[in-house]
């Protein structure tokens, strides 16, 4: 059993990330949501684009207004309005001003912006009551970016942020990574679809659905492949015929000691390069992880792979993850997520995973002999200092029931059998951020 720092450097050195000259693709704008930026992205325009107004007042000369107070202020002749969106048409002139409004483009002439509420109007005559700052309230042209410069580097995952700023400096495609395909597939006779009647012994094939959900949601594209029963030449077509279209495949179950347990067998019969067996994690143990660099030999010729681009050249990653249910989720979001994270693109600091350290709200058991995670929610207290609380309920590898609400997983050192309620812990931040509060904890 490997310790699990060592499995994850040996899966970081295992991923190739895309190559960003080869397999990227243009994507419009308004598609680039969740993609991973690939190349470099310049702009044509300055920002701001010419000096406007960062206020409602009065656009005037300095020189005009630099000594005025409530005492003796400084009256001004109103030449033009300027609100957003408008182009000034009258220069400002000593011993004139403009009334210009927030977003208003700076006249010509003017250097300065008077806040109205230093200010009286009388007629078409502005009152300067306050002195301002020389060059008060004017956002220069290009002081925010300056076009042609680089405005945003590739490995940068487009969220809302990123995608207002090339919305606004009109970047309307964008060379983005292509996005991983990801075959998954379960392995087992027990297993059925949620839509099938049960027959006794047999259970609904859950990791599929989790597995798909997990890629989808880290932006992978996921390939279903359903269900393989524990048969070795079926497992070994599903495999190949997995091999053959993915950047990654994830299968589950098989990879124990128990004598339907094919998936390493088979994978050394297809050749592959086996790196790790089982890691000293709990749940997780048997972990099968190999990659397989060469096309297998009934894998279709690359001109049949025009949709598929370079998975035949590339090397494809496998991972075979336990069956049962917890077991594959948390091998999931340890392993498979900074692999997944880093072949897409992404900086490999930016993939690892998210420890944070919390105060364990209930008592934290473990065996000691593997690094064990045990699942419930993060949240902060009042003083904002992070709390974990345990599922309740089992936390056997077999029982998923409760999983819902899980972002957090308590991570209890090997050699340690207790953390106690009131001591820290690291947790491993997973699915979909804080719980709000602690009025929201979910018990299983
Ligand atoms: N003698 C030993 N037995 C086991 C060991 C061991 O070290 N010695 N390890 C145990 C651990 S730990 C785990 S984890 C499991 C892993 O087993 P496999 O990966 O071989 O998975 P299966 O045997 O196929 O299934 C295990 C369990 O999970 C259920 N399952 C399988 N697939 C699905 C699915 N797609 N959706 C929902 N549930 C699934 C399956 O019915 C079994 O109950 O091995 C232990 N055994
Ligand atoms: O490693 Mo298994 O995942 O403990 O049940
Ligand atoms: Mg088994």
């Amino acid at each position: 059993m490997l310790p699990v720092q060592e499995a994850e450097s040996i899966i970081l050195n295992l991923v190739q990330p895309f190559d960003p000259r080869l397999e990227t693709q243009v994507v419009e704008l308004s598609a680039a949501t969740n993609r991973i930026l690939a190349a470099t992205v310049t702009s044509n325009l300055d920002f701001p684009h010419w000096d406007n107004s960062a206020m409602d007042g009065y656009a005037v000369h300095y020189s005009d207004v630099q000594s005025c107070n409530r005492e003796q202020p400084v009256v001004l002749t109103i030449v033009e309005e300027i609100p957003a969106g408008y182009q000034p048409q009258c220069e400002v002139k000593p011993g004139q001003a403009s009334r210009i409004f927030t977003g208003g483009c700076m006249p010509k002439g003017a250097d300065t912006v008077v806040i109205q509420e230093n200010t009286k109007l009388q007629d078409n005559q502005v009152v300067i009551l306050e002195a301002p700052q020389p060059q008060a309230f004017v956002r220069h042209r290009a002081s925010f970016y300056q076009a042609q410069t680089s405005l945003m580097k590739p490995g940068i995952r487009l969220g809302a942020p990123e995608i207002a700023v090339l919305a606004a400096a009109q970047c309307n495609q964008l060379t983005v990574y292509r996005r991983p395909r990801v075959a998954i597939f379960s392995t087992g006779n027990e297993l059925v679809t949620p839509d099938q009647p049960l027959k006794p012994g047999q259970i609904v094939d859950s990791n599929q659905y989790a597995l798909a959900t997990f890629v989808s949601l880290l932006g992978g594209v996921p390939i279903p492949m359903g269900i393989v029963r524990d048969q070795p030449d079926d497992l070994k077509n599903a495999i190949a015929n997995a091999i053959s279209q993915a950047d990654m495949v994830l299968s589950t179950g098989g990879v124990s000691v128990g004598d339907y347990d094919y998936v390493d067998q088979i994978l050394a019969q297809l050749g592959a390069e086996i790196h790790i067996h089982s890691v000293a994690v709990k749940p997780g143990k048997p972990l099968t992880v190999a990659t397989f660099t060469s096309p297998l030999p009934n894998s279709p010729e690359e001109s049949d792979l025009s949709t598929t681009p370079s998975c035949s050249k590339r090397p494809v990653l496998y991972f075979g993850l336990p069956g049962n249910p917890v077991s594959a989720l948390v091998s999931c979001w340890r392993f498979v997520k900074p692999a997944l994270l880093k072949l897409s693109g992404l900086p490999e600091e930016v993939s690892k995973p998210i420890f944070v350290k919390a105060i364990a709200s209930n008592d934290l058991h473990a065996g000691g002999r593997r690094e064990t995670y045990l699942w419930g929610q993060l949240c902060l207290d009042a003083a904002g200092a992070y709390e974990f609380h345990l599922a309740s309920g089992s936390h056997s590898s077999g029982n998923l029931i409760n999983l819902a609400y899980t972002n957090g997983l308590a991570l209890v050192p090997i050699g340690k059998t207790l953390i106690r309620a009131g001591e820290s812990v690291l947790v491993l931040q997973v699915g979909e951020g804080l719980a709000r509060a602690k009025g929201n904890i979910k018990s299983g």
